[in-house]
């Protein structure tokens, strides 16, 4: 391919496919351990991590193993039902809450994720969408329960980001109000399917969850011991940027520390004024001898600001915004993304 030529869509695959430049990068881990009165310490890593990295694991975070198995084991009840039952719940972009099976589109790949997800909210986003008890015994009650424990870790980081920030300490948790109907707040329950090995007869890439950065305050993740795939790559000075650098370090589960992999996301990124790092990620579209090919299982709590919090950094870089606009602006922009990659595509 000469350097003046577009790629076309075989070439892009081959890209794809070749062999990923890996990096080694400290995931820095902090213990939430005796939180009130080590609030100061686990500050200031937490500001380092979100500095420098965007990446951090964090354990001694009170949320026992039983609990994080449970709801996987609940995860794996949902998506074991028939697709026709699991469409009673159907995914609602106006809502951004429900079930979605092989339809997200990623700005970064033009190809949708190999996945199904079910989303689940606090607020009325999730009138209409609540698997029934009938068909699913005792799930919604599991599921509040986790979604109310992973609030409570995350109010414990918000404490801390605010107080790096100099707002007052309950500023983040009071603008993520998970009691308010207007909660935004999502905890979504992922599974990637059983990819084939390569060399795979069509040659086809089989996306995970192609490069991203969630537009998210803060995700929490929570990953199953063996399966493998989750991948950063740092590389933005600035919330609005899809840049993104070429070197992946993998972040692999670690279930003996019982561990929740944390990433600031751009909501975060901006409302810092582009202080905090809001980092590329995907779940790689496995293509090499050592990556896991296996069906996958994860659980992402996105904490989202709800509809009418007011979001401005402290040294006011950008405009004041609600959290129902910084939604919409970072869905125009991710689907404006797409438009121009297929654009360059075709043409
Ligand atoms: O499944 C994972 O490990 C990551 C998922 C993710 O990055 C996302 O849904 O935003
Ligand atoms: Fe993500």
């Amino acid at each position: 391919m000469a350097a003046t030529d577009k790629p076309s869509q075989k070439e892009l695959q081959a890209l794809a496919m070749a062999p990923t430049k890996y990096i080694g990068r400290a995931i820095p881990e902090i213990s939430l351990r005796d939180f009130d009165s080590r609030i100061d310490q686990i500050t200031a890593e937490l500001l380092d991590a979100a500095e420098n990295v965007g990446f951090f694991c964090i354990v001694d975070h009170g949320i026992s193993k039983d609990a994080v198995d449970g709801i996987f084991n609940q995860s794996a009840r949902f998506f074991g039902l028939p697709d026709e039952v699991k469409a009673r719940v159907p995914f609602s972009p106006q809502h951004n809450a429900g079930w979605e099976k092989n339809a997200q589109v990623r700005p970064s790949t033009g190809a949708v994720d190999r996945k199904e997800s079910y989303q689940m909210q606090f607020g009325d986003g999730m009138e209409g969408r609540w698997v029934d008890d009938e068909t699913l015994p005792g799930f919604q009650e599991e599921a509040l329960s986790f979604m109310h424990q992973a609030q409570e870790v995350s109010e414990k980081l918000m404490r801390c980001f605010a107080r790096g920030l100099h707002f007052r300490d309950d500023y983040f948790i009071k603008a993520h109000n998970v009691s308010r109907q207007e909660s935004q707040t999502v905890c979504r329950l992922l599974h990637y399917f059983e990819t084939p090995q390569v060399p795979n007869p069509t040659g086809e890439v089989f996306h995970r969850a192609g490069a991203h950065a969630d537009w998210d305050f803060l995700t929490l993740l929570f990953q199953k011991e063996g399966q493998s795939g989750l991948e950063i790559c740092p590389g933005r000075e600035v919330s609005t940027s899809f840049g993104y650098g070429d070197a992946w370090t993998k972040v692999e589960p670690n279930a003996a520390k019982n561990a929740i992999v944390c990433n600031i996301g751009d909501l975060l990124m901006s409302w810092s004024d582009d202080r905090f790092k809001s980092t590329f990620h995907r779940v790689k579209a496995p293509c090499e001898p050592n990556d896991f090919y296996g069906e996958r299982y994860s659980i992402a709590f996105f904490n989202q600001p709800c509809r009418d919090a007011e979001i401005q950094g402290p040294l006011k870089k950008y405009p004041m915004i609600t959290g129902e606009e910084f939604a919409r602006n970072a869905m125009t922009r991710n689907y404006k993304a797409l438009r121009e990659k297929l654009i360059k595509v075709m043409d």
